[in-house]
């Protein structure tokens, strides 16, 4: 009988923990990195996550340390999910210990401050690794409906499609179907920009504007983040696909999304320092809808909804105004 196959997953978050849930269902030996040694106690001693999926029961096959070199020891894959502002410290603790052959998996949805760079593209230049060793796995994936084992499609990206079918082989389970892209930037940009636009319909949810404009900022988020796309080589079939609408319907319906709620709660009026204190997970579209404004500003790119999300969230604009400016600015055509 062969080998299983290892994966490491660095984060025992909402997210890593689920994935290493689907991971483990599909027959793979994971351990996850804490970084706390009560929560990797109590994972190995109760096989649940207390903090982050509490009620939910691990597999046996799943187990988590502290120690990033136990976690790393020969593993295939090695998943990476952290906040996206934080990568780039972690992996540059974490890549000597790195296996030679092992293939670096994104989960994260962000972009990072200052660089505007992509996770993948921190990821190659952090740990000096060439893009055919960097996968993406993205899409809408709630990680509490994964968690509960309730049936999602995601998409796993890289730019070596056989790299992507052998991540794809080992994390297909009878709830978890991923499908191959080989269109990292799309990908990984939908996935990003998604929770921006995700805050922007909570916003627009917290403030009571109705299912209108709820579809209309949907669709016209999807649009600026195909112009964005676009202008940085992106497919744009991809923003068509589970990356890009499928992420943004299920994060901008969802009381799930940390983005949506996040969003809600500063349409319904609380501040931003009331929202941060009740929000306990991340929500990445807080700090990343500057670095996806900034992208925007580099690439010549209009990104008004974006905009509009930087000037509430960041420089106290009140909704209502944002909403009479984003309504009133000049008229278009719907194509260009
Ligand atoms: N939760 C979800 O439904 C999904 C999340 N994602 C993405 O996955 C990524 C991770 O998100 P979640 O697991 O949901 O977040 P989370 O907030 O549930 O967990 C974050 C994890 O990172 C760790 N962490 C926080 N600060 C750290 C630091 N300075 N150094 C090292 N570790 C640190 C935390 O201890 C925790 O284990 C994000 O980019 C998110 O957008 C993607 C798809 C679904
Ligand atoms: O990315 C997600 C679903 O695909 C999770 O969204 P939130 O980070 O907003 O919870």
């Amino acid at each position: 009988m062969s080998k299983p196959v290892k994966a490491a997953v660095f984060g025992t978050g909402s997210w890593g923990t689920a994935f290493g849930m689907v991971l483990a269902d599909a027959g793979c030996e994971v351990t996850l990195w804490a970084r706390r040694a009560e929560l990797a106690e109590a994972v190995n001693s109760t096989r649940t996550n207390p903090d982050y999926l509490p009620g939910v029961e691990l597999p046996e096959n799943l187990r988590a340390t502290t120690d990033p070199a136990e976690a790393a020891r020969d593993a295939d894959f090695t998943i990476l999910a952290v906040p996206s502002q934080t990568l780039r410290g972690n992996l540059a603790e974490w890549s000597p210990l790195l296996a030679p052959h092992t293939v670096l998996v994104s989960l994260m949805k962000g972009v990072e401050l200052g660089s505007a760079m992509r996770m993948s593209e921190v990821v190659e230049d952090v740990a000096k690794v060439a893009p055919e060793r960097v996968a993406v796995v993205t899409g809408p994936n709630l990680a509490r409906e994964i968690a509960a084992r309730m049936p999602a499609a995601a998409v796993v990206a890289c730019t070596d499609e056989a790299v992507a079918q052998g991540l794809q082989a080992v994390c297909h389970t009878p709830y978890f179907r991923p499908y191959t892209n080989t269109d990292v930037v799309g990908c990984e940009l939908g996935g990003a920009v998604k929770n921006v636009i995700g805050l922007a319909v909570g916003i627009a949810d917290g403030m009571g504007l109705g299912d209108n404009a709820k579809g209309s900022l949907i669709t016209r988020g999807l649009a600026e983040t195909t112009r964005l796309g676009l202008a940085m080589g992106a497919d744009p079939l991809t923003f068509s696909g589970l990356a890009g609408l499928g992420d943004l319907v299920a994060t901008c319906s969802s009381p799930l999304s940390r983005n949506h709620t996040f969003g809600t709660n500063l349409g319904k009026g609380m501040t931003l320092q009331e929202t941060i204190a009740v929000t306990k997970q991340t929500a990445e579209g807080v700090k990343s809808c500057e670095s996806v404004l900034d992208l925007a500003r580099r690439h010549g790119v209009d990104m008004p909804i974006t905009e509009t999300v930087v000037g509430i969230v960041h420089e106290g604009k009140p909704p209502v105004v944002a909403l009479k400016e984003l309504m009133s600015r000049s008229a278009k055509a719907e194509r260009r």
